[in-house]
């Protein structure tokens, strides 16, 4: 049996501060196969952020941050590796793509420039006219009709959707096993947001690419997700398939969630109520999924 390109197992973190320590995870557990698509859906706060970081080996060298449990990538303990080994893995076989495109591309280099950074990590003596080459390859794959413009520009010259379009095909361009996507394209507007997301979920099936998809807005992750973990305070509170979350519900929290997808009533987003008693219920796994975390 193959390992699963992401296993995660009782993951604990807390932050040293002045008033002691503060629990953020309390016990996450999770799994993503080759090529499958889950989603992390909770509120702001909940700590799906803190989780991606964690993947990504970007807390463990935080002094004020306590870890515990175990992250395994592709069948190996993160934390049996070097720091070193962590940095390479980002950008190879792990890639992220942010919420707010412009402002994850670095305003003072050119897309090309860029480009180049990110392929060096995978073959370090790449040169420029190869780079460029992969880079438009990449940029046509992302449905951009003129990759060499796009190559020649800042990012202040192009327009939101499309960098989003450009941070893509740079997270894919290294043919990374797991992408992280933390609310892509939130910060576009709605009709954008939905076309990066079809272009998105065509890439990664296309290259067999595991996705680990962060949001706080279900109906986002409906057409996305294979599998859904619901996430509050910290804790996973319901786990199943996105077709069996949205046909039934069950925990009272997701309900809420359910309740809370904007709809175009002009009404804007309905609130969450805080009503932790009711939302800390017992964990709800749906039939065929198994806890978080066990692989079938
Ligand atoms: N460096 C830090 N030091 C102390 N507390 C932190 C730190 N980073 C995050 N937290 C806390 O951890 C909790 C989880 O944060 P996290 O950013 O993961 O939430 P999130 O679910 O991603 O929310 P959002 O959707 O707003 O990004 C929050 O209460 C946050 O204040």
């Amino acid at each position: 049996m193959t390992a699963p390109t992401l296993l995660i197992r009782d993951l604990r973190l807390s932050f040293k501060g002045y008033s002691g320590l503060v629990e953020v995870l309390h016990g996450i557990s999770l799994h993503i196969d080759k090529g499958e698509r889950v989603a992390l859906v909770g509120e702001s706060g909940s700590g799906k952020s803190v989780t991606a970081r964690i993947i990504l080996g970007l807390l463990q060298t935080m002094r004020t941050a306590r870890i515990s449990g175990t992250v395994n990538f592709e069948g190996r303990d993160l934390e049996a590796m070097s720091r070193a080994e962590r940095h390479r893995l980002r950008g190879t076989k792990m890639s992220m793509i942010f919420q707010d495109p412009t402002s994850s591309l670095n305003p003072v280099y050119r897309i090309s420039e860029q480009f180049h950074e990110v392929l060096k990590r995978m073959v370090p003596g790449i040169g420029r006219a190869e780079a460029d080459r992969k880079a438009a390859a990449m940029l046509a794959d992302v449905s951009i009709t003129e990759p060499e413009r796009v190559l020649a520009s800042y990012p202040f010259q192009l327009s939101g959707g499309m960098n989003q379009r450009v941070m893509i095909a740079m997270a894919l361009a290294n043919e990374p096993s797991l992408l992280i996507a933390d609310e892509p394209g939130t910060a576009l507007d709605v009709t954008v947001q939905a076309q990066t997301l079809k272009l998105m979920r065509e890439l990664v099936t296309r290259h067999n690419t595991a996705v680990l998809f962060i949001s706080h807005n279900l109906g986002v992750v409906r057409e996305f997700a294979d599998r859904i973990y619901v996430i509050y305070k910290g804790r996973i509170v319901e786990h199943g398939k996105a077709t069996q979350l949205f046909d039934n519900p069950r925990h009272p929290y997701t309900r809420a969630l359910m309740n809370a997808i904007p709809r175009i009533t002009g009404e804007g987003i309905p609130k969450i109520q805080d009503n932790s008693d009711e939302y800390l219920a017992p964990l709800v796994v749906h039939e065929g999924c198994g806890e978080p975390g066990e692989v079938a």
